[in-house]
């Protein structure tokens, strides 16, 4: 999955082993197909490299990542701190579209372990340094470091730096003419060399751990929109492993639960929680996913899913904080978005 300027690439043809695609398709903001050479741009999402040796066996940080946020600040990062756990850095990342600048000098680290919530006013750029840093935007200005390597191209470039980056859509993104089972393993149809067989099983083993069992053979249309989010989520958790490398991975979500009633909210925020190496999946098994980033709105998920928060403001990081201190905050801009008031420095 690779999107420049936009638009989102995806396979194309129905995922079969006897006919891998060649293909892939480019799905535009309307949704509309157009085919391109798969050979033109290497599609990676998922490709497994072993971890450094600064982490743990079981996949933990032997650096402990939340130190260095006990109280909020408005310095972006602490350079104190021991390097070697940041997973990825964005260091005065520069974004505009037309006239239009969004990301002005936007810099952070996010580091092992940990789960981050980006928030801010709507139009703030959330969506756009998601996409950059999975590699689906380029910077105007600035750098994206993956693992201390700096990112100079788009997406291929998480092949060298040995760290899976998911990025899971609002809309889920699902192919509607596809079964469950054909969306969950599309990579694997036309990434891995498994058989159905294989992939068949990886797919229930991964909806598993989303808390789906049985729902291969239905249609997007058959699902709700709770499920279809779950189902988004086993798409980007699994991943071949019959390779020997353990690969750490970030997920980043953007808004995973907009749209969904308060209790399904709540269902997609444990799961998130879940998936992480700090939690337990749905089988039982510890989560996969290294660290995470949610682009939310929602105060549920800023208080079930994430412990610390980037605030961005008018291009900026603006605040950073520890999820308690959301609502502690003196900070006004932070105090107006916590209350939702009118008054304040954030003007509509
Ligand atoms: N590919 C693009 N071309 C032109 N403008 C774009 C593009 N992508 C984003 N924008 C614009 O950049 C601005 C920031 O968009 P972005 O989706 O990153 O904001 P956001 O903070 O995630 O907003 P929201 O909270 O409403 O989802 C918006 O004004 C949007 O219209």
């Amino acid at each position: 999955m690779v999107s420049i300027s936009g638009s989102v690439f995806f396979p194309l043809t129905v995922p079969s082993c006897s006919s891998r695609s060649r293909k892939v398709a480019v799905l535009d903001a309307h949704n509309s197909f157009f085919c391109k050479k798969r050979d033109q741009r290497r599609i990676v999402v998922c490709n497994c490299i072993a971890p450094p040796p600064y982490f743990k066996s079981d996949g933990s940080s032997a650096v402990n990542s939340n130190d260095s946020f006990r109280s909020e600040h408005l310095s972006p990062d602490n350079d104190d701190k021991d390097e070697s756990d940041v997973l990825i850095e964005c260091r005065n990342v520069y974004k505009s579209f037309g006239e239009k600048h969004i990301l002005r000098g936007v810099s952070f680290k996010i580091r092992h372990g940990e789960a981050v919530g980006v928030i801010g006013p709507s139009g703030t750029g959330k969506s756009t340094i998601l996409k950059i840093i999975a590699g689906l935007l380029s910077p105007d200005k600035g750098e994206v470091y993956i693992r201390g390597r700096k990112r100079v191209g788009l997406i291929d470039d998480e092949e060298l730096s040995g760290l899976r980056i998911g990025l899971v859509f609002q809309s889920a993104a699902l192919f509607d003419s596809l079964t469950v089972r054909q969306n969950v393993g599309f990579l694997l149809y036309e990434n891995s060399s498994l058989s159905e067989d294989q992939i068949s099983e990886l797919v229930a083993e991964n909806l598993a751990a989303v808390g789906l069992k049985g729902v291969e053979d239905r249609l997007p249309s058959e699902l709700s929109g709770g499920m279809k989010k779950r189902v988004a989520l086993a798409r980007s958790i699994i991943f071949d492993n019959t390779r020997k490398e353990i690969e750490p991975e970030v997920l980043l979500y953007d808004e995973p639960t907009a749209g969904l009633d308060p209790i399904a909210s709540t269902v997609v925020e444990d799961l998130i929680r879940s998936l992480h190496i700090k939690g337990e999946d749905a089988s039982g098994k510890p989560g996969k996913i290294a660290s995470y980033i949610v682009v939310t709105h929602q105060h549920s998920t800023i208080r079930r899913a994430v412990d610390r928060l980037i605030f961005l403001y008018e291009g900026k990081v603006v605040w950073q904080g520890i999820t308690d201190e959301f609502t502690t905050s003196t900070n006004p801009i932070v105090q107006q978005f916590a209350s939702g008031s009118l008054d304040g420095p954030i003007r509509y």
